[in-house]
């Protein structure tokens, strides 16, 4: 036995009570101690290299149609992948070599706090039986979102030649996308008194700002050559997005177009003749929340034609600002329909679109009365052509369709084809909103991630979460080391913002070897050169894990120059070199960047270069939907990339069901040359399962698994020692871990077979943060939990269970008004609450848990209320009231 080895010690609340249902034979142990055989070698054994375990009669299967029903209990087994304890070893996890750190030297073990549980990260975890890989989906396919190949161009499609050069000469947009194609086909042709509305569908990466702007400033500009066109026209186009970031996003893109040349050379006139040179009057202009209001009525009293804004801010304006013509806007733009709907603007939508029909009405009577020229031509304007409205969703869902029905006439369907044998346009009646009959779902193509997009998920138990996240940045970033054309960026996606926190904090303050006092990293807010950061709450750090590399955070609760600032320092950090040579290695190496964020940026942000995303956390909102979106965030317009997801041993039915959700017809798939079409459609959005323990190796080196799993033990290690060192650490862990698990509960009741919190080991789940807390002790906030209400119906028995409870759905006791844990929801409830939406659900767990608290007469959030955060701590109480 090796005397540097520790015990492994699993506390009561991880032993079953009963044997596990699923195992012939339990091999569970309750491990109080256990002798480590020398030729006990992490990954070595057989029983792991082998994708058979032949102990389990019932072993998880992925993707084979696990029977739903009740959640069964986890098969554990004292894990024989344990590492080989070197005596002495040089780290190689930094650039810089760390003296050794095992688990034998941890001081923490030897005064071990009570309730402290240390517990080897290689014992009584699941086993895991990984399908085989269909040779079809590790083929990576033709691109289908990339720019056309055919001899479509913006000129042929008869694009004013201004924007046209502007796109190529400035933008290097050669060649449309095909929804480009098919938007500006359908728009452009149009008579003026044929105005038709559009729902644009397409898939992630494909063009679609541009498929709506280039029809817009098409539109406007020709007013250019009108003498009394100038910015107090008013505004004339809106553009509305569901967040800030991608607000912000559009009025980049928009500022970048409306920069081009207002005077064409003329080919016909002698050489250095020029065309009519138009006035600059189409200025943009952004309103966002978290501006101020001031500042944007001084705007909009000088005149922004094009506006971009997040609903909440446009719709306070349009009631509140008299200085905000609208009266004359020919475009608005809904953009991320689905999105909007998810967040509760349903009303404010209405709101604007009655604010909007409102003050046209107004302003077309009073100019009526004057009239003085007849026609459709009043007071000097052309009142003829109706608001054209556009709609983009990536999918039409009841809510959507209903908004559709009331914001959109006569609409069109756009859907972009990568088919380049499709009919340039591309579009098709939908239901008006005087049209009674049902929508044709199906003319709605499946939302299905880009071809080319290699999808990957790893089953890993929870207790090796943490440090199998750290073994996969590094090995991509390894990977972007040696191809850096193929994007220097990861996107890491956390389901709640105090899980983005603790995360970030913990890469930006832990290290290898450090001094109880020592930090990694100071909160100093400022990079590696010594440039102050731009907000005052730092959203970049560096880690001592990750070299080369800066790590941004992105969430709704950080106050909005905070968001920008990591959203445009992540943009901004290109593959540049870095300047710094690294001591292990005098090269000059790629400096790379990731981003810990929330689901706030799943939707719409085109950040480039971003050659792999992360889901740590899958999706609680969305479903399908929003894995798609998320994924979308790499492999953009052609370009190549590769998603990750994390599933848990418990989670894996969620390979098949999100594999149902977005497959479906693959008709818009482009075929590579000699693959059938069947094959394309059989390998749509299939993920390839990769294992777990490869990533370790991988990311963590050494000369065997041995090696890594040592590593992994000893970073883990780091982790928990980084937590203890201080109490506003475990604070951030507890505070993590509880929100993560808050946030758990929050997957709506059809996902609930798939991701329940009573399958969750919360002990395991606990190690991922760090905390050596037994789940039992991790003090929850004054107000949450069923055990700050009234006395509980059915008092949990086992500190296991109690932890466990604080997580669980609350139903109220009709009879005495007592909280009680429901151990599983009544059929009825789980039927109504199919029907909620996302921020329906948030509010509804966030109640339960007495997050929310009346104050002035309203209902409002508690200090913890910005955990599931969105779109930030005002869109929750908005919704609330
Ligand atoms: N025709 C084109 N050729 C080359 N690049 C293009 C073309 N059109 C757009 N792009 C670029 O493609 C990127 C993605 O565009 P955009 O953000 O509009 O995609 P999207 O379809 O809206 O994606 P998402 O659904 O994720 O919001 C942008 O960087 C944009 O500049």
């Amino acid at each position: 036995m090796d005397d540097e080895f520790i015990l492994n010690i699993d506390l009561d609340y991880t032993k079953p009570k009963k044997k596990s249902n699923y195992a012939t034979k339990s091999v569970e142990t309750s491990v109080t101690a256990f002798s480590l055989s020398a030729a006990c070698s992490f990954f070595s054994s057989p029983s792991v290299a082998s994708p058979v375990r032949q102990k389990q009669s019932r072993p998880l299967h992925i993707g084979q149609g696990e029977p739903s029903g009740p959640p069964r209990k986890r098969q554990r087994v004292l894990s024989t992948l344990k590492p080989k304890i070197p005596k002495v070893r040089t780290s190689a996890i930094s650039d810089t070599p760390q003296p050794e750190a095992s688990e034998g030297q941890d001081s923490a073990q030897t005064s071990k706090p009570a309730g402290h549980v240390i517990s080897s990260l290689f014992t009584s975890n699941p086993v895991v039986e990984l399908p085989p890989v269909p040779m079809a989906s590790t083929k990576i396919q033709a691109p289908s979102n990339a720019p056309l190949r055919d001899d479509s161009t913006f000129e042929g499609l008869g694009l004013n030649p201004l924007l046209t050069s502007h796109l190529r000469d400035k933008m290097n947009i050669l060649k449309p996308t095909a929804v480009q194609r098919a938007s500006l086909s359908a728009i452009l042709h149009q008579s003026q008194s044929d105005r038709r509305d559009l729902f644009i569908q397409s898939q992630t990466g494909s063009g679609k700002t541009l498929s709506f702007l280039l029809p817009i400033i098409h539109d406007l500009l020709p007013l250019s050559s009108l003498s009394y066109i100038d910015r107090s026209i008013g505004t004339l186009a809106i553009i509305v997005a569901p967040t800030r970031e991608l607000a912000q996003q559009i009025s980049e893109v928009l500022n970048t177009l409306l920069q081009m040349r207002l005077r064409e050379s003329d080919p016909d006139a002698s050489d250095g003749d020029l065309g009519p040179r138009l006035t600059r009057w189409l200025v943009s202009g952004l309103l966002v929340g978290g501006g101020t209001r001031t500042h944007d009525k001084a705007r909009l009293r000088k005149g922004l034609p094009i506006l971009v804004a997040t609903p909440g801010r446009l719709l306070d304006h349009l009631q509140n600002t008299e200085s905000f013509k609208v009266a004359k806007c020919r475009w608005l733009v809904l953009d991320e329909a689905d999105r909007l709907m998810e967040l509760g603007f349903r009303e404010t939508l209405d709101g604007i679109i009655k604010a909007l029909d409102g003050r046209r009405n107004l302003a077309l009577a009073a100019a009526k009365n004057g009239d003085t020229f007849g026609g459709e031509v009043i007071g000097g304007w052309n009142w003829g052509p109706r608001r054209q409205t556009i709609l983009c969703s990536a999918t039409i869902r009841e809510d959507v369709q209903k908004l559709a029905g009331t914001a959109l006439h006569n609409p069109l369907i756009i859907k972009g084809i990568a088919n380049e044998s499709a009919p340039p346009v591309t579009a098709r009646a939908i239901r008006s909103s005087t049209d009674n009959s049902s929508a044709p779902e199906e003319s709605i193509a499946n939302f299905i991630p880009p071809s080319q997009l290699s999808q990957k998920y790893l089953v890993v138990p929870l207790k090796l979460r943490l440090v199998t996240l750290l073994a996969l940045l590094r090995a991509i970033l390894t990977q972007a080391q040696r191809s850096p054309a193929s994007g220097n960026k990861i996107i890491v996606f956390f389901s709640c913002t105090d899980s983005v926190d603790f995360h970030w904090e913990l890469l930006r303050g832990a290290a290898m070897d450090q001094d109880d006092e020592e930090e990694s990293h100071q909160s100093s807010g400022e990079d590696e050169k010594g440039h102050a950061a731009p907000a005052k709450i730092p959203v970049l750090a560096r880690s001592a894990f990750l070299p080369n590399t800066t790590i941004f955070r992105l969430h709704g609760s950080l106050p909005l120059p905070a968001r920008q600032a990591a959203v445009k320092g992540f943009s901004m950090a290109s593959a540049s070199k870095s300047t710094k040579p690294t001591p292990s290695n005098s090269k000059t190496k790629i400096e790379m960047s990731i981003i810990f964020c929330t689901s706030v940026a799943s939707r719409g942000l085109d950040l480039p270069l971003v050659r792999a995303v992360v889901q740590y956390d899958l999706p609680t909102e969305g479903g399908a939907t929003e894995y798609v979106h998320r994924v979308g965030r790499t492999a953009r317009v052609g370009k190549g990339g590769e998603a990750w997801a994390f599933v848990a041993p418990e989670e894996v039915e969620w390979v098949k069901w999100v594999e149902g959700g977005v497959q479906g017809e693959s008709s818009t798939k482009g075929d590579e040359p000699g693959e059938s079409t069947a094959g394309a459609k059989a390998s749509a959005g299939k993920l390839v399962p990769v294992d777990y323990e490869k990533i370790l190796l991988s990311g963590f080196g050494g000369s065997s698994k041995g090696d890594a799993g040592q590593r992994a033990t000893d970073i883990q290690l780091a982790f928990e020692r980084w937590v203890l060192r201080d109490k506003s650490h475990s604070a951030l862990a507890q505070k993590g871990f509880q929100s993560h698990m808050r946030a758990y509960t929050t997957h709506p009741s059809d996902e609930k077979h798939i991701f329940h919190v009573r399958n969750l080991h919360v002990g395991h789940l606990a190690k991922a943060f760090a905390l050596r807390d037994a789940p039992s002790n991790i003090k929850s906030a004054p107000s949450q939990g069923p055990s700050s209400g009234p006395k509980q119906a059915a008092a949990p028995q086992t500190d296991r269970m109690k932890a466990k409870a604080k997580y669980l759905p609350i139903s109220r006791n009709d009879a005495t008004g007592a909280n009680s844990v429901s151990p599983r929801p009544s059929k009825a409830k789980e039927r109504a609450k199919r029907k909620l939406t996302v921020a329906e659900r948030m509010q509804e767990v966030m109640k339960a848990q007495g997050k929310l608290t009346k104050k002035d007469g309203h209902i409002v959030s508690g200090g913890g209320a910005h955990e599931f955060q969105v779109a930030g701590t005002d869109a929750l109480e908005r919704l609330a009231r």
